[in-house]
């Protein structure tokens, strides 16, 4: 076998890694979990529309933001050493961000549950939970920890259990980003009914990232849900060649991250190149 076959196999066992810990590391978690407090902590949170403040941004002034705080990822390692959630996620909103991205796989990103408490309580945006779900406590979860969405990831889920996830997002009156990598999973994507429907440029199974099948999917998503460009979006032009394409919001978490000040980094990409 050569090296590049060895290391291609290598990466691809990445996502079943990561959610063979996910299911393990929920299973743990909701085993020991004190449910009357999590539900306590949900009921203290009221979710603040994230679908509708995306959209609102994108109409209101072209593109809607959804402005990541990732520490580190496993293509690319630690990405951020000074790291602290609560004056990111202010900083990202004085910049100019519909929402936030907040990651909370703590394995593979280095996020947390707390980096989520921390950023959603400092802002006034919504704010995601960025993690593999895979359980429905997940959900619970994530409003007890302030989340106003959860990420749905086609690629790791059954239909069944993305209907479940869905329904229980519902329940918890938290919107859904279902994220998609092929026009299979954008098929499944569509029959789900989510508010958001994200094309990532990263294929979770290599890492390879691809602008030009991210620019031929946003074609086929209908406008009646929020149509969001994921990964490796690092310039403006790359921001107005996939409005091209169809979308309107941008997930966009390395490039903002690597920048001193992402504000600043946030603004120039909102400047408009026209
Ligand atoms: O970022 C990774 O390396 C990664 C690896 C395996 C699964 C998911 C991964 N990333 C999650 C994301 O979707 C991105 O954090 C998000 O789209 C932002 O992308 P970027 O702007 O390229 O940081």
């Amino acid at each position: 076998m050569s090296s590049a076959t060895e290391a291609a196999e290598t990466k691809t066992m990445y996502l079943a890694e990561i959610l063979a810990h996910h299911r393990a590391d929920v299973a743990e978690r909701k085993a020991n979990a004190d449910i009357a407090a999590l539900q306590r902590d949900a009921a203290a949170h009221t979710p603040r529309g994230f679908a509708k403040a995306l959209r609102a941004k994108a109409a209101s002034e072209g593109i809607g933001v959804i402005a990541e705080l990732k520490k580190a990822s496993p293509s690319k390692g630690l990405i951020r050493a000074d790291f602290h959630p609560a004056a990111l996620a202010k900083e990202l909103e004085s910049a100019g961000a519909a929402v936030l991205s907040v990651l909370t796989d703590e394995k593979f990103f280095q996020g947390s549950l707390e980096n989520l408490r921390l950023a959603s309580a400092a802002v006034k945006i919504p704010c995601l939970r960025k993690d593999f779900m895979v359980d429905e406590f997940q959900v619970l979860e994530a409003r007890a920890n302030c989340a106003d969405a959860i990420l749905l990831i086609v690629a790791a889920l059954t239909d069944a259990e993305l209907l479940t996830l869905r329904e229980a997002a519902r329940r918890y009156g938290l919107d859904t980003l279902c994220e998609v990598h092929d026009a299979e999973e954008l098929e499944r994507a569509k029959a789900l009914g989510c508010e958001c429907i994200g094309v990532n440029s990263r294929d979770l199974r290599t890492f390879e990232v691809s602008m030009d099948r991210m620019c031929e999917l946003g074609q086929h998503i209908p406008a009646n849900v929020v149509r969001v460009a994921e990964s490796g979006i690092r310039t403006r032009a790359d921001v107005d060649r996939l409005i091209a394409s169809g979308y309107e919001a941008f997930l966009i978490g390395e490039s903002l991250m690597r920048n001193e000040h992402p504000g600043e980094g946030l603004k120039q990409l909102l400047a408009s190149s026209f």
